[in-house]
């Protein structure tokens, strides 16, 4: 039996929006997105330079590990490299370097040419007490984190829901730091020499789940980007979805429930409020834009709570494009992909993985979360560039270029930078969670409010991922049970059954309200 369409408007133009329209149209539906920004994407982004000819182009480290978890997001690439593009929209995957032989550590103002693979406390001088000495001085960490995390993802081993149900059960009260102290036992210092080596300052309060979520990731050996920047995917998701479909400057400032059941969205279009009423409304947005809509309804107290508390960590990241890639022309192994670490405030050295050997000019990222990340906000951005210089001229001035004989100075090869400090926007960062936030928020902030569901990476179990935004709407379209999952997502996410529950109203309505330079209609 066919469905009657429904109309369904979609509030966030990024991945997880993108997939539920394309899934929904697929399904017959009428949709529309409304999106605050000039671009769709949301956090796919890219940073953008000029290039010797003048052209724009991009340079992201935005990566995808070939962990299981990420099998959604690789069956959309597939299914968007079997559909008709443009060519400067199409989807390649690329190889990414997470690690490469050159990478190496700077702590406390020396590079002991080591990563995490064979830093151990004994080998950058970290101080251990006496007593402890023995069992973590000559362990490295990487086998530090292995050692605490194995006995966790053992309970993942089976289904993984049943697993990741028992982990949190068990162990998401706990921050990661608390387990390693009170369960394990391990003494302050080793935890703060794992936490700086292996990830960034404070991410051990986090609870035990999102660390071991984050270590399925970053333990994963194969990686891939897509070519010419990451922001291919979400323009080519918009391609199929249509433009016509997506109004872009229109930030939702109102949500409103009719007697009927329907939901009515008020935006501003430009100069205009414009009021839009839908049978079924998708809230793709993260939940510090959620809660700034001011006119919405109030829902239960568990619902409000998880909004108002799911815990984002703040990023920063800013592109440097220098004249020549120096970063692979110094030392005894040169940096061709990977990242390094420090304990500055850039914190870790990402060297993208598209123009590794290139001869030209080059782009390398500076990225910091949480602590380190909130740090670099107070300052202006000239400030913030002058810092980065700074700290990458502290690691590499002075160094002699293989290539040309040169030595390294950073100031004279800077050509321009590009910073993002992601607390200043719409979703303030990621998705990480504090203890006990996957059992007590999770479900309550997941669950549909009559006619209004809601979608978004922290609604998943994989905060932090393109794949995590995708999980929430797990509906597989591109396989050959695209039917059947189909149902299951229409089932799941708008609770009706398509055999007998059929939907009314194919159309979408328009209605008026005075904005403040009068008012304009605009068909849909
Ligand atoms: C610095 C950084 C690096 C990352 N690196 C990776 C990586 O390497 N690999 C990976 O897989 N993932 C990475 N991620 C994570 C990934 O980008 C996100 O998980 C994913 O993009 C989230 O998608 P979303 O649709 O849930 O939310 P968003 O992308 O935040 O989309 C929400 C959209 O809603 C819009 N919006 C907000 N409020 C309103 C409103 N009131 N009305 C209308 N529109 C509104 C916003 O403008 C935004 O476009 C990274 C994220 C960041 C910030």
């Amino acid at each position: 039996m066919s469905l009657r369409p429904l109309s369904i408007g979609i509030i966030g133009g990024g991945v997880a929006g993108l997939y539920a329209g394309l899934l929904l149209r697929r399904a017959g539906h009428l949709v529309h997105i409304y999106e605050a920004s000039d671009r769709v994407g949301g956090r796919v982004h890219t940073h953008y330079f000029n290039d010797e000819e003048n052209q724009y182009f991009e340079a992201g480290a935005m990566r995808i590990p070939h962990s299981p978890h990420q099998s959604i997001l690789f069956d959309l690439i597939k299914y968007l490299q079997c559909s008709r593009l443009p060519s400067n929209m199409q989807v390649d995957l690329i190889p990414y370097h997470l690690t490469s032989p050159g990478n190496f550590l700077y702590v406390n103002r020396v590079t002991p040419n080591l990563d995490a693979s064979s830093t151990t406390p004994r080998s950058i001088n970290w101080p251990i007490s006496e007593a402890e000495s023995a069992r973590f001085q000559d362990s490295s960490a990487e086998e530090l984190m292995l050692e605490a995390v194995s006995p966790l993802l053992k309970k993942l081993d089976g289904n993984f829901i049943d697993g990741f149900d028992e982990l949190c059960r068990e162990f998401d009260n706990y921050s990661f730091r608390f387990y390693l102290n009170s369960i394990l036992g391990w003494p302050t210092d080793v935890i703060d020499f794992l936490e700086m080596v292996t990830s960034q300052t404070n991410q051990f309060s986090l609870s035990v789940t999102e660390i071991v979520m984050e270590y399925i990731d970053f333990s994963t050996k194969e990686w891939s980007t897509i070519a010419h920047g990451m922001s291919r995917l979400p323009l080519a998701m918009a391609h199929l979805f249509g433009h016509k479909n997506i109004t872009l400057n229109s930030r939702v400032t109102g949500i409103r429930n009719q007697v009927d059941g329907r939901v009515t969205l008020s935006f501003s279009n430009q100069h205009d409020l414009v009021e839009t009423t839908f049978d079924k409304v998708i809230m793709a947005i993260p939940p510090s834009a959620l809660k700034m809509i001011a006119n919405r309804p109030t829902w239960c107290r568990h619902k409000e709570l998880a909004i108002r508390s799911m815990h984002f960590e703040s990023l920063y990241k800013m592109g440097l494009r220098f004249k020549t890639r120096f970063w692979e022309r110094v030392g005894q192994i040169p940096c061709r992909g990977g990242q390094s670490t420090t304990d500055l405030p850039i914190r870790w050295i990402v060297y993208p993985s598209n123009g590794i050997g290139d001869d030209g000019p080059g782009v390398l990222l500076v990225y910091s979360w949480m602590t380190d990340a909130d740090a670099w906000l107070p300052l202006t951005p000239a400030e913030r560039r002058e810092l980065a210089l700074a700290n990458l001229a502290e690691v590499y001035n002075g160094q002699i270029d293989t290539k040309d004989g040169s030595i390294i100075n950073v100031y004279d090869l800077i050509l321009e930078t590009s910073d993002a400090a992601w607390s200043a926007r719409n979703s303030t960062g990621d998705a990480k969670f504090l203890p006990g936030q996957f059992l007590s928020r999770f479900e309550a902030a997941r669950r549909p409010e009559g006619n209004i569901y809601f979608a978004g990476e922290h609604l998943s179990r994989h905060h932090t991922w393109i794949a995590g935004a995708l999980e929430v709407l797990a509906g597989g379209f591109v396989s050959d049970k695209a039917s059947a999952d189909l149902t299951f997502l229409l089932r799941q996410l708008f609770g009706f059954d398509p055999e007998n529950d059929l939907a009314v109203r194919p159309s979408v309505e328009l209605t008026r309200m005075p904005g403040p330079q009068g008012t304009k209609v605009r068909r849909i």
